[in-house]
């Protein structure tokens, strides 16, 4: 007979089959912890090949899949020991009930639950959350003593098309740093086009962990949105190798200038106050349309929403977010680096 080959540990988170477990070893020098379930740590035990520490999240909405798959090819490799540890890595699936289910989320969206006051909303997504965030803490506590590397990618798609398939967004660094352009440059090599700086505070796990865990964050989007096993569309190809430089403690060079992403600056967040809310543009409009400048984008009851940005692009339009969320963004090129 066959031998049943060992569920990956998606297979086994999804069929709820991991659980909080003791640390044991992996050949090759490497301690392998299941810290919570879907989130598992890879850590060399000589401490002179920990180069790095690295927060590897997706899935933190349900339906995007194609960034879980990926991280779930990478923890198949470092358990079967095809790649090498030289990093302190995290690897977290954010809301696996919903990724159970195929929804962005079940109650609420996971990805506006960081960050919270603790008398606020609660429900699962808020309980995950907080979780989430204490095992980030815990995992970069080290990190903020040695001085070593301490990164955080965010890996989603998006519900869009998009002009720029693949795009991140830079949550502002902590009072007193700046965005990191070495950073930036850096993610040309993982097939990043457009870099978004986002000044304000947000509710998101990369904003979380640059301003908590003075993390260099990202959240980045890889492409459309789609179920488990039809992402063949997705080329994921040039995050995958940049993720495993990363693992193996080698941090690439920033691509060069033909290479480097564009960079943007996030003008305003269009936010839905009330139902009366209206977006005047489709919701389905592509990521990075051009807006004209004076259009009438949105109205709120009495208050409007212009553009009076010249150059300006919208980012992730959606009316249908919840009141009190945002429903859009207006980017514009970084004067900086134009
Ligand atoms: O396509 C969309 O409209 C949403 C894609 C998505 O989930 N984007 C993230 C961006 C988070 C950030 O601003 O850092 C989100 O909306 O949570
Ligand atoms: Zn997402």
């Amino acid at each position: 007979m066959k031998p049943t080959a060992t569920p990956s540990f998606l297979e086994q988170t999804l069929s709820g089959k991991t659980a909080i477990g003791l640390p044991y070893k992996l050949p090759g020098g490497v301690n392998v912890q299941v810290m919570d379930e879907g989130v598992i740590r890879f850590e060399p035990r000589d401490s002179a090949h920990r180069k790095l520490d690295l927060v590897i999240s997706c899935g933190v909405h349900g339906n995007e899949t194609a960034p879980v798959e990926l991280a779930d090819a990478l923890i198949s490799e470092l358990m079967t020991g095809a790649l090498k540890v030289r990093a302190r890595v995290l690897f977290v699936f954010g809301n696996i009930e919903a990724l159970r289910r195929g929804v962005r989320f079940v109650e609420s969206d996971m990805n506006r639950l960081f960050c919270r006051l603790p008398e606020s909303h609660d429900g699962p997504e808020a309980r995950r959350a907080t979780m989430l965030e204490m095992q980030l803490m815990r995992f970069f506590a080290r990190a903020m003593q040695d001085g070593k590397p301490r990164l955080h990618y965010d890996l989603h798609t998006a519900i869009h098309g998009s002009l720029i398939e693949k795009f991140a967004i830079y949550p502002v660094p902590p009072e007193g740093k700046r965005f990191d352009r070495e950073q930036i440059a850096r993610l040309g090599r993982a097939g990043v086009s457009a870099v978004l700086l986002q000044s304000a505070r947000a509710p998101t796990f990369s904003y979380f962990s640059s301003q908590h865990c003075d993390a260099v964050s990202f959240t980045v989007e890889l492409g459309r949105a789609r179920p488990f096993g039809q992402n063949g569309e997705v080329d994921l190809s040039a995050m995958k190798a940049y993720l495993r430089h990363l693992i193996e403690g080698r941090i690439p060079a920033g691509a060069g200038r033909g290479d480097a992403p564009t960079v943007f600056r996030v003008s305003r967040e269009v936010m839905k106050r009330s139902d009366a809310f209206e977006l005047k543009i489709d919701g389905k409009t592509d990521n990075f349309t051009p807006l004209p400048q004076g259009m009438l984008l949105a109205a709120d009851g009495e208050s409007e929403c212009r553009v009076e940005e010249a150059d300006a692009r919208i980012v992730f339009p959606n009316p249908d977010v919840v009141v009190g969320q945002r429903a859009g963004l207006i980017v514009v090129p970084d004067s900086a680096t134009a």
